[in-house]
């Protein structure tokens, strides 16, 4: 498969996700700060998923027929089936104009104290992620996964994998 043979828009700047997207096509996306139409700090894995698909639909409309929309939305959400357990969870929404795919990076386990504060504080989780960390932008680097993990896992790569699984159906004969 040759992932650097599409043309990608991508419906945003941040650099973990720009990174990600170099990372799994070995091509520079176009960058676009779109909307995701959801709120600031999705809470489900639903409203996770439709910010994805709303930013990969408006970088695409805004650069044009020949690009492969990309939307990389990261969100959390609650299990209440096994573990009563938050998750942040990194989705990859990929439009070429007729077919739209999903690719869904690792979910992991968020501390309750930092939902339990996004919730009562009115805050996003980069906030908190910040603050624990001592310093500032961790979205944009190893976000929450490398603070947990203590840089075993970084957001780039994350997204990378969500990258990888939403493009692979475009391009692996598998799915014809
Ligand atoms: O610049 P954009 O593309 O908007 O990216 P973002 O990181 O600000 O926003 P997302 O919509 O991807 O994520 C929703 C919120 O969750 C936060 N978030 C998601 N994953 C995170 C992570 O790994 N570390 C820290 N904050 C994270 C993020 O910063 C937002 O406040």
């Amino acid at each position: 498969m040759d992932f650097s043979a599409l043309k990608y828009a991508l419906g945003t700047n941040n650099e973990a996700k720009v990174k990600a997207v170099r990372m799994a096509t070995g091509s520079e996306p176009v960058c676009l700060s779109v909307s995701s139409g959801i709120s600031g700090q999705p809470l489900s894995e639903e409203e996770t998923i439709k910010g994805a698909i709303n930013r990969a639909k408006a970088a695409r409309l805004e650069a044009g027929e020949g690009f492969v929309g990309l939307g990389l939305e990261g969100g959390l959400t609650f299990d209440s089936v096994h573990t009563n357990q938050w998750y942040l969870i990194s989705v990859c929404a990929a439009w070429n104009g007729e077919q739209l795919s999903i690719g869904k990076g690792l979910a992991f386990p968020i501390p309750s104290a930092a939902v339990d504060r996004i919730k009562r504080e009115g805050i996003e989780l980069s906030a908190v992620i910040d603050e624990w960390s001592g310093t500032a932008g961790s979205n944009h680097r190893g976000g929450a996964y490398g603070l947990l993990t203590e840089g075993r896992i970084q957001r780039a790569e994350v997204f990378r994998d969500a990258v990888l699984a939403a493009l692979t159906p475009f391009l692996s004969s598998f799915y014809k």
